[in-house]
């Protein structure tokens, strides 16, 4: 692995963070009996240029992905849990992380400044995802971290629905901000979609449900992504 997470991300051709995630916010299963291998693999020949894995055990994710996922590909890899501590950042790297979640709403901005120094120190790069113009404020060292705007909503679970026009809203404070890489996570569920946020200005997505859902429809569904990206 040469390219850290944030480069793989602004250099692709198709700047998709494609995610592994077992179950939904509603807790409905999105493997559908597919192994890690399959997945990444499909992953892979999608020219995905870097992953993420949901290890938190609210959408049945485990460390154990994690390492497998590591095992199976040399793509940089976002751990997206509850990390809220220094150990969590070492056990991060240990597992093979190149990026980590920190969600900015769920952390004291004390916190989230440790947080973001620490994994900078290990050669993480911090994936801080915000839902406010507060949250986005209170990120610190900006230009070395991935902003992600997350149109779901983990105080529910996600289980309450997405509101992509958070992505609308907030992206030119998150590009004020100084992040060489804004992204829209969570919720983005049509090709459509996919390419009006890239074409506002965002230098990346983040994708789980809906990629998994394609299943081996993966390649039409990015097909048509690409066709009105370049349309535009
Ligand atoms: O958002 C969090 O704080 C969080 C913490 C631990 C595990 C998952 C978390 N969020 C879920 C996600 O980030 C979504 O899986 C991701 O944005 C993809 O969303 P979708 O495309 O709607 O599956």
């Amino acid at each position: 692995m040469d390219a850290t997470f944030m480069d793989a991300l602004r250099q692709a051709d198709r700047p998709v963070v494609m995610e592994l995630k077992r179950r939904d916010g509603a807790g409905a299963d999105l493997f559908g009996g597919r192994s890690l291998p399959r997945i990444v693999a499909a992953y892979e020949r999608a020219g995905a240029p870097c992953l993420s894995v949901v290890t938190g055990h609210w959408f049945g994710g485990t460390e154990d992905m994690l390492r497998e996922v590591r095992s199976l590909t040399g793509l940089p890899l976002l751990q997206k849990d509850f990390i809220t501590r220094r150990r969590d950042l070492d056990r991060a790297v240990r597992l093979g992380a190149s990026a980590v979640l920190l969600t900015a709403r769920l952390l004291a901005r004390a916190s989230l400044d440790m947080l973001v120094t620490g994994a900078l120190e290990r050669g993480l790069t911090p994936f801080v995802e915000v839902a406010t113009p507060a949250d986005v404020r209170a990120v610190p060292r900006a230009v070395d971290c991935v902003i992600a705007v997350s149109n779901g909503d983990i105080a529910s679970r996600e289980r309450a629905p997405a509101d992509l026009n958070r992505s609308v809203r907030l992206l030119s404070e998150v590009s004020a901000a100084g992040t060489p890489c804004p992204v829209s996570a969570s919720g983005i569920a049509d090709p459509a979609d996919a390419a009006r946020l890239l074409r506002l200005g965002y230098r990346g997505l983040l994708i789980g449900s809906e990629l998994l859902r394609a299943g081996d429809e993966l390649p039409v569904w990015l097909a048509e992504f690409d066709r009105l990206r370049q349309a535009a």
